[in-house]
């Protein structure tokens, strides 16, 4: 079944500037694709514009259908019922998911007593189990930290914990790692490669670093300027990109690879 359908997706800015531009892809149940792109191609704001929540004063046209809704133009009180469930996101600044005032354990609790119906002990042993599933060391400790408590990398871990409590049909990443040192970058992606693996969910991974987006996705959808350029698997586009924008993406990452090879010998 067809998880997400964007058709003609066209977001525009309040002066009326195109931001994304006729924007069309499809997502299936447990499919995965990495949408790819330069510091403000309109990656992020596709993810926004997927869960109804674009910033203010945008227009948001064209269509976009997930779990069988049409997000554009829905009520408010519609898009409540389809977020964390239909699609959960997970942001570049853990920062930005996180309450600084509350403790972590009560934050993943919420989804958890939302969508799990659990109360009392029954919650309190899932949030230390959520916590434990995104391999955090001590989760005992870091369910009664503070986000300013614990490093950039747990915070992460934890904002993922609270996606994956929603138990979502799709998972958006957007570049999830970009904040985290080269270690725990990868460590994370490990993980969210397993968790996304044993739960069948859906993902759309949004970043700028084709070694990174091919590392967790094997089907690419590349932007520039708001417009998909090219679509295809990470082989092909790797292989025999056919879009200027995709051969210097496809280059930029070979050079670098190149030069930290460089370094490594
Ligand atoms: N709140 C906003 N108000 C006005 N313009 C915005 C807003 N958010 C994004 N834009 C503009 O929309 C375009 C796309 O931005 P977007 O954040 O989607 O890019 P991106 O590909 O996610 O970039 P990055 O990799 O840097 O996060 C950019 O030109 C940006 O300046």
């Amino acid at each position: 079944m067809t998880l997400l359908e964007v058709d003609g997706l066209r977001v525009r800015a309040a002066d009326g500037r195109a931001l994304i531009d006729g924007l069309s892809f499809s997502l299936g149940e447990g499919d995965r694709l990495g949408l790819i792109g330069e510091s403000g191609s309109g990656k992020s704001l596709t993810a926004l514009a997927i869960i109804g929540l674009p910033p203010p004063g945008m227009k948001v046209s064209g269509s976009v259908v997930l779990d069988g809704v049409q997000v554009v133009g829905a009520p408010e009180r519609r898009l409540n019922r389809l977020r964390g469930r239909a699609a959960a996101v997970i942001f570049q600044e853990p920062l930005t998911a996180l309450d600084p005032l509350k403790r972590a354990g009560a934050q993943v609790a919420e989804p958890l007593r939302r969508r799990r119906r659990l109360r009392g002990a029954a919650l309190r042993h899932a949030v230390v189990d959520a916590l434990a599933e995104v391999r955090l060391a001590d989760p005992e400790r870091v369910a009664l930290a503070y986000p300013h408590e614990i490093s950039g990398g747990q915070r992460q871990r934890v904002a993922i914990a609270m996606a994956l409590a929603c138990e979502p049909a799709l998972l958006i990443a957007d570049e999830p790692t970009t904040a985290l040192d080269t270690t725990t970058q990868a460590e994370v992606l490990a993980l969210l490669d397993t968790l996304v693996g044993a739960s069948g969910m859906g993902l759309l991974f949004i970043g700028h670093d084709l070694g990174v987006v091919a590392g967790v996705t094997g089907r690419l959808l590349v932007l520039q300027d708001g417009r998909a350029v090219e679509s295809g698997t990470v082989g092909d586009i790797v292989h025999a990109p056919s879009h200027p924008h995709t051969r210097e993406l496809v280059e930029g990452t070979r050079r670098l690879h190149d030069a930290l090879g460089g370094i490594a010998r």
